[in-house]
């Protein structure tokens, strides 16, 4: 799999990305700048990390959003290919229209650092294929701005295209309003692109790749991934 981070002013989780992709593959995908225009040729994943892009004046991800590169981006996705965005990365995808919807402030007002666990909704996709469906796994949250809203026939069409990826549980799966620590509607964690390609989700699975760290978690996204282009 060949894989590209994009890099911009304020983001701070590139390396933690960049070492969840080479525990994945066995090699270190590059970073861009966002000034960049162009996406190297033969890449199958972009990915749009977590951080504080702009720091976060305006709306979150939203002059990310107007970089050179995400015009780059969004012909990829057009095209089919796979991009993935983390936290603030999830805010720039809703805020380019990759996706639907936005990330408001979270409804307690506070900033929330602090683990989560998400219900893994269907496992027939490139990024959850290494998970079962229903699978609960463990992610660190650390946002003011992940209470995910839109209006009721963008749920409803979410919901039946089988789009919601990812919904906030408790650690035995079931959808309760205590563990939806940021009000989303629908505990929404995370969402896909009509063609189950581009992946957007507040928590951090890249914070759990590592047993020596915080455990594993996370790491079967990021095999997902690994895999789906492995067999392509
Ligand atoms: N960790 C992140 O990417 C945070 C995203 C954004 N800065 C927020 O606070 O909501």
């Amino acid at each position: 799999m060949k894989a590209a981070i994009i890099l911009f002013p304020g983001t701070n989780r590139e390396r933690d990305m960049a070492l969840a992709l080479q525990r994945a593959t066995g090699h270190r995908p590059p970073l861009l700048w966002h000034r960049d225009t162009e996406l190297p040729s033969g890449l199958d994943l972009v990915v749009l990390p977590g951080g504080f892009s702009y720091g976060d004046y305006l709306r979150c991800g939203a002059m990310a959003a107007q970089s050179p590169i995400m015009q780059a981006v969004k012909e990829f996705a057009a095209k089919g290919g796979h991009v993935l965005g983390v936290c603030n990365g999830f805010q720039m995808l809703v805020e380019a229209g990759l996706l639907p919807g936005a990330l408001l402030r979270n409804a307690s007002l506070r900033f929330l650092s602090m683990d989560c666990h998400m219900r893994v909704e269907r496992a027939d996709t490139p990024y959850t294929s290494r998970f079962q469906r229903g699978q609960v796994f463990r992610a660190t949250m650390a946002h003011g701005d992940g209470n995910y809203f839109a209006d009721a026939a963008t749920l409803d069409r979410l919901e039946g295209d089988g789009l919601v990826a990812l919904r906030y549980a408790t650690p035995s799966g079931e959808v309760t309003e205590a563990a939806n620590r940021n009000g989303s509607a629908r505990s929404i964690a995370g969402i896909l692109s009509p063609n189950l390609r581009v992946l957007g989700l507040m928590p951090h699975p890249e914070n759990q790749v590592d047993p020596e760290i915080d455990g594993t978690d996370g790491l079967p996204l990021f095999e997902s991934l690994a895999g789906s282009f492995a067999a392509a």
